[in-house]
């Protein structure tokens, strides 16, 4: 078992070529109430790198017990935290933000360790997942209350907003610091405290960043993180039925968003939903090609393809179909699939074995069905179980899997079409609306394509939405609320109400 706040860099990692300029960084404990703990159990589970399959730590078991006394720390917390001046709130996540800045290194090399991308993108990831910090820090002054006119002339309504109280955050792992600091910056910024559950497959970047939030002053309690693995639906039920806890905010995929809002209705919660995606991606004839293939690149093939907002189905005008995908053939004919610490390496592992599993099956579906693998297609057993190639699918059509679910991996799979209409109607079909991206350089299809698409983020002549100050969410069944900009904050909110009876 773990020893509370000890680290064990020395040995298990050296094969994973870790090597801390804090090794202090490196925790094997959760953090509640600003302590460093173990579950009560004494159990614990293996944290691996995707790329080598190695142990590289061991994090603490938590069952519901441990979850209710994180969730008790919260609450105690919260009862001077929310009086906290926001001026000082603001602050406090400044000076998280500069930590994590100081530190960007160490955070870069714990996200490739466990999430497997190569170390320049994780690197990417840090400043990404600090920026929210900065944003909400400057956030934290501007929560505005309104004055409204009454019906009634003998009265006065006022607005002010409330932090809605303890908040449960659960996280994925394909952003393991940035998932995470996208609810708890707001969430702090608005006067609320939080316990966050840390991705089981990916929890170690979650706790040096709490540990950088000692560091940085948080009052003990505000902030709790905390790990499981086969405790998961357990500690995922404590924090969506505790009644001490008011909101709940949750990445990850539709069927486990379904479950926990089921979950929360027994004490009607407060939620915000971040869902799983399927991003159509859209080439028309008359798009500059060489920035389309660029948008492509950035969002396809980040994090090897799991990124809930990576172009699952992509969509080329007949017109261009064979030119545009000769020009993304050459762009992939220059990457490196491989572990992420070493240098020249472009596209990392895919997070485990479920995963790989997962995009091989939609591969096989595809061919089976009639498209036509360009590139890839297939594991890289010599690289380790969890590598798969960059994929190349032309010749999709309707009925194959990846036109309905997210492959959530490196497959770029190419769909032809005609019409500008039948492009829309092909990427409206399907059940969930998270990200959507086109590329024209017609003004007036920009803006009826863009207002056409049935999603909650659209990328028009660009491939990467994701900016601490821009609205990210989604519709259908990818979920609802936002994060991030300067809505993220109300999620964190409640709007109180004041009618004052004046004598006239
Ligand atoms: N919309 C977004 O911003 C966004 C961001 C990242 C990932 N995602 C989605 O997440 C999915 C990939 O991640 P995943 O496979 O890890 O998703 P997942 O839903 O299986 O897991 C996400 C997180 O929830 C936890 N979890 C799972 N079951 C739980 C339960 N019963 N109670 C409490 N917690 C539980 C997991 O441990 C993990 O930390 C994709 O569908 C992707 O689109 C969405
Ligand atoms: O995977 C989901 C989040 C990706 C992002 O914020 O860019």
């Amino acid at each position: 078992m773990a020893v509370p706040g000890t680290t064990t860099s020395k040995v298990r990692c050296r094969p994973c070529m870790l090597q801390l300029d804090d090794p202090s960084l490196l925790k094997e404990a959760c953090y509640v109430n600003g302590q460093w703990v173990a579950a009560k159990s004494g159990k614990a589970f293996s944290v691996e790198n995707p790329a080598t399959q190695e142990e590289v730590a061991q994090c603490p078991e938590f069952d519901a017990q441990d979850t209710e006394a994180a969730i008790e720390a919260a609450a105690v917390a919260f009862a001077s935290y929310r009086k906290t001046p926001a001026r000082q709130r603001a602050r406090l996540l400044r000076r998280w933000y500069d930590l994590m800045i100081e530190n960007a290194d160490d955070l870069a090399r714990l996200i490739t360790l466990e999430n497997g991308k190569p170390l320049a993108e994780a690197k990417g990831e840090v400043t990404y997942a600090a920026n929210f910090f900065e944003w909400f820090s400057e956030e934290a002054p501007r929560i505005y209350g309104e004055t409204i006119e009454a019906s009634n002339p003998s009265c006065r309504i006022v607005t002010i907003k409330h932090p809605v109280g303890v908040c449960g955050l659960i996280a994925p792992w394909n952003f393991p610091a940035a998932m995470i600091t996208r609810k708890v910056g707001p969430a702090l910024a608005a006067g609320c405290t939080v316990v966050v559950k840390a991705p089981a497959e990916a929890p170690l970047t979650a706790l040096a960043i709490a540990e950088l939030a000692h560091r940085a002053g948080i009052p003990a309690g505000v902030v709790n993180i905390i790990t499981a693995l086969d405790n998961t639906a357990d500690v995922g039920k404590v924090l969506t039925t505790h009644p001490v806890v008011k909101k709940v905010s949750f990445t990850g995929s539709t069927g486990v968003g379904r479950i926990l809002m089921n979950q929360s209705s027994s004490t009607i919660k407060k939620l915000s939903f971040e869902l799983g995606g399927n991003a159509p991606f859209i080439v028309f004839e008359d798009a500059d090609l060489d920035v389309a293939v660029r948008g492509l690149m950035a969002c396809k093939f980040r994090n090897s393809g799991q990124t809930c907002v990576c172009a699952n189905r992509i969509l080329v005008h007949r017109s261009i179909y064979d030119k545009f995908i000769k020009m993304v053939l050459d762009v992939v004919q220059t990457f490196t699939v491989g572990n992420g610490f070493v240098e020249g390496t472009t596209h990392g592992p895919l997070i485990h074995g479920r995963a790989v599993a997962k995009v091989e099956e939609h591969v096989q579906d595809a061919v089976a069905k009639g498209a036509r693998v360009l590139h890839g297609g297939e594991r890289l057993p010599h690289l380790g179980p969890n590598f798969f190639g960059l994929t190349i699918l032309r010749d999709m059509k309707p009925g194959m899997k990846i036109c309905t679910e997210e492959t959530f991996g490196p497959v770029a799979a190419f769909f032809a079409f005609d019409t500008e209409e039948e492009a829309v109607e092909i990427a409206n079909d399907t059940d969930v609306g998270l990200g959507g991206y086109f590329f024209s350089k017609d003004v007036s299809r920009c803006w009826r394509v863009a207002e056409a698409l049935d999603v909650g983020m659209v990328g028009v002549n660009v491939g990467v939405l994701s900016d601490p100050a821009a609205p990210f969410g989604g519709v259908k069944q990818s979920g609802f609320g936002r994060e991030g900009s300067k809505y993220g904050i109300d999620e964190f909110t409640v709007t109180k109400m004041v009618m004052t009876g004046i004598e006239q």
